[in-house]
C-alpha cells in the first residue's frame, strides 16, 4: 500500500522558550510552549498583559529569535537562521497584522499592497484588486494611509497582511482600537480568511477574538494556562 504522507501544518511551534536579560534581571517571556495550528484554523492566543503574547507572535513569525525551540512554517524551519532568510520567508508565507499598523505612510494603500506582493516575488494586481474589493477599499487605493478611517484603516492593513497570500496569518491585537462594530468586520475577515485554508492566529485581549476563534492557547508567565 502507498504510504501516506501527512502535509505539514502551516504553522508548528515546538517547545519555545524567550529570555530577556538586562543587568542582572532576566524575564522569561517564553517558557516552553508549543502550538501547531491547521490550515484552516483560527486560533486566539490570551493571556493577561505581560503574559508573553507578544513575543509568542514575534517569535511565530521570525521577527524575534527563539532562546530554544523551534518555529516551521509549511514545515520549513524559520527560527535560528540568518536574519535574512527569515525576513525572505516570511514575506513568502506570512501575513502580519499589528495594531500598531503595517502600512507605510509615504504610499498610498495600492502602493502599499503592492510593495508587500512584491517583496514576496509575486506581483498581483487581480488580486490586489480583488482585495481592496472584498474589504470595501475599491475607492481609497489611490489615497494615503494617514486621510483613512480607524476602520479603513485597520482594513488597508489586513488588505497588505493578505497580499502575499499567506500560509499564515498573524495579528497582535488587531482590533484594540477599533469599535465593536469595525471589531466584528475584521473578525469576520479573519474567519472568512481561515475558511479559505489560511491558518490565522491572533494575539488579543477582547473577548470577542476568543469567541470568533475555533480555539485559544491561553498564556501566563510564558506558559500555556
Ligand atoms: N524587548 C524586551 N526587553 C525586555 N523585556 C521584554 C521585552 N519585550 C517584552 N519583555 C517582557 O517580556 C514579558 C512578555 O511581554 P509581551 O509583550 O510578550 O507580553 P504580552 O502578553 O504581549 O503583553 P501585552 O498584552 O501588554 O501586550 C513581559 O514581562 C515584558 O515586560
Amino acid at each position: 500500500m502507498a504510504a501516506v504522507t501527512a502535509a505539514p501544518p502551516p504553522l508548528e511551534a515546538t517547545e519555545l522558550y524567550r529570555f530577556y536579560r538586562a543587568g542582572d534581571e532576566e524575564t522569561k517571556a517564553l517558557r516552553g510552549v508549543s502550538l501547531a495550528v491547521a490550515a484552516g484554523e483560527f486560533v486566539a492566543v490570551t493571556g493577561p498583559s505581560g503574559s508573553g503574547k507578544s513575543t509568542l507572535l514575534a517569535c511565530l513569525a521570525g521577527l524575534d529569535e527563539p532562546d530554544g525551540g523551534t518555529v516551521r512554517v509549511g514545515g520549513v524551519r524559520i527560527s535560528h537562521r540568518p536574519q535574512a532568510e527569515r525576513t525572505a520567508l516570511r514575506a513568502r508565507l506570512i501575513g502580519m497584522l499589528f495594531q500598531s499598523g503595517n502600512l507605510l505612510e509615504h504610499l498610498t494603500v495600492r502602493a502599499n499592497i503592492d510593495l508587500a506582493q512584491r517583496l514576496a516575488g509575486r506581483p498581483d494586481p487581480t488580486w490586489r484588486n480583488a482585495l481592496l474589493d472584498a474589504l470595501g477599499l475599491a475607492g481609497r487605493g489611490r489615497i494615503r494611509p494617514a486621510r483613512l478611517s480607524g476602520g479603513e484603516s485597520a482594513r488597508a492593513g489586513l488588505a497588505v497582511a493578505l497580499a502575499n497570500r499567506p500560509a499564515v496569518l498573524l495579528a497582535d491585537e488587531p482590533t484594540g482600537e477599533l469599535d465593536r462594530r469595525t471589531e466584528r468586520r475584521v473578525l469576520d475577515l479573519l474567519r472568512d480568511q481561515a475558511d479559505q485554508g489560511t491558518a490565522v492566529i491572533v494575539a488579543s485581549h477582547s473577548p470577542a477574538v476568543a469567541a470568533a476563534a475555533d480555539r485559544t492557547l491561553a498564556l501566563d508567565s510564558g506558559r500555556q494556562a
